[in-house]
């Protein structure tokens, strides 16, 4: 399997060049050249294989020479077994037609763990084999940071910078990263916002001269295609746990970073019936603006509720414009010129596949306790404020279309006891065993500016040996 970057200039990687990198050199992102694909019948017999056992024969493509199926397969095992439901991601009905993906069972309670505790292991098996040392940098707006953290605090080659926007993230959300200590993991918590953190980190990728000879950035965000690649898994896991290849479900799914809802258009790609992919937003609404009204202009990021979702450039929605525009890099490399200016139209082409598979909605914090809160007098389950906005918006479009939506449960609950007390619903959420301790620990974390140099000139002083 190689992997093209969807700019054209940079050069063709396999998945283990791809796993320790993140931008590609011209500023794209790195796509497989071609997805495997399942049939009907390979459908049929994937529906009774557990968690692991379906990542493993949705993956093993994906990585071909650099991992041995039964490594894959071992690493994979060990994965997953560190999530605390035995489904892994279990479905959960809530109403007629509607059901929630839980995804918050990993160790740090949201659906990065999917992919960060895998990549985690990749990178540390491929380290060890390389006998090389790399520097992580990430930008987080609350979820992603701690989940890197936990998936690579084992590595034993790494050194790992996690940007969030100070302030700016819930309490549980800062403490999850900010408690694991050790001489290689700093957290920087930026005078800005998330888009701030992730501009530093895009930027810091296209120039790494900052960094000492023979080291070398790999990202944990989802520009890195390992994130996309596990994140495909749990589509097949619901889609065949509701009757597919023989019945197709629909997905709705809370949006930043557009990483997750990637995954699931390629699940389609790759065989899964799906008849609808909702992209549901908070008030940083830019794709909702474009699925609806062509508008894909840039604006002010606002601070909502659901702060993981506060967001205005979407990294990954330049890799569907590379499909959206028959894989012509020539066309992406203009429109993203283009976009780094100011505002872009697609063509009426393009709009019109994105919106053959994708529909959109946009939930405000109002609407966002109110689905909470509803959802808790009606069926006693509690929504943290980002899986709200996914089954608010699926709710709207059941009415429409008669087959089942799967909401992707991003994360639990007791992230955001703020948000939940702001619903109005009598519970209170709690945060697992393993976390009860959080608010006893110590924290760790420096405040930088937002700026770029002083960024650098803190990691290069703080890089290990
Ligand atoms: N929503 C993320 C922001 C980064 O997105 P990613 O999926 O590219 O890592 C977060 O909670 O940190």
């Amino acid at each position: 399997m190689r992997y093209i970057s969807t700019r054209g200039t940079a050069p063709a990687l396999s998945f283990e060049e791809v796993l320790l990198t993140g931008l590609a050199s011209d500023g794209g992102l790195y796509v497989p050249e071609s997805l495997p694909s399942f049939s009907a019948e390979q459908l049929e017999e994937m529906a009774s294989l557990d968690y692991p056992s379906l990542a493993h024969r949705i993956l093993l493509p994906f990585v071909d020479e650099a991992f041995s199926s039964e490594e894959l397969r071992e690493i994979i095992d060990d994965t997953y077994s560190v999530f605390r439901h035995s489904a892994v991601a279990p479905l959960v009905q809530l109403e007629h037609n509607q059901w929630v993906l839980e995804l918050f069972h990993g160790p740090t309670l949201a659906f990065k763990d999917f992919a960060l505790q895998l990549l985690g292991r990749l990178l540390d098996a491929t380290l060890k084999r390389r006998g090389e040392k790399v520097v992580i940098m990430g930008a987080t707006s609350g979820d992603t940071g701690s989940a890197a953290i936990a998936g690579c605090q084992r590595c034993e080659n790494i050194d790992i910078f996690i940007l969030h926007p100070h302030n700016r993230v819930s309490d549980v959300q800062r403490r999850q990263m900010t408690t694991l200590s050790g001489p290689t993991i700093h957290n920087l918590a930026i005078e800005g916002n998330f888009d701030d953190c992730q501009a530093m980190v895009k930027a810091s990728f296209r120039d790494q001269s900052f960094l000492p000879d023979g080291r070398s950035l790999v990202a944990v965000n989802s520009i890195n295609w390992a994130r996309i690649m596990a994140q495909i898994v749990y589509y097949f896991y619901a889609g065949l746990a509701l009757g597919a290849p023989h019945r197709a479900a629909a997905y709705s799914v809370p949006t930043g970073n557009f990483g997750d809802i990637f995954a699931g258009y390629l699940a389609a790609k790759m065989g899964l019936p799906i008849a609808q992919l909702m992209i549901a937003t908070n008030r940083n609404d830019v794709l909702h603006r474009l699925l609806s009204s062509g508008d894909y202009a840039r604006q002010a990021l606002e601070h909502t509720l659901s702060p993981s979702m506060d967001i205005t450039v979407s990294s990954n929605f330049e890799r569907l414009m590379f499909d959206l525009y028959d894989r012509d890099p020539s066309a992406i490399a203009a429109l993203m010129a283009a976009f780094d200016d100011g505002d872009i139209a697609l063509s009426e082409a393009a709009m019109s596949n994105a919106r053959a598979m994708f529909a959109s909605h946009r939930v405000d914090d109002a609407e966002t306790l109110a689905c909470i809160s509803n959802v808790w007098e009606k069926t006693g389950y509690l929504l943290d404020p980002h899986s709200a906005i996914g089954y608010a918006a699926a709710t709207l479009a059941d009415a429409k279309s008669g087959v089942p939506w799967v909401t992707l449960a991003t994360a639990h609950p007791a992230k955001f006891p703020g948000a939940i007390e702001r619903s109005g619903v009598a519970a209170v959420p709690t945060l697992p065993a393993h976390l009860s301790d959080l608010f006893d620990l110590d924290e760790h974390f420096d405040v930088l500016p937002n700026d770029m140099a002083e960024v650098h000139r803190f990691m290069s002083a703080h890089l290990g040996a």
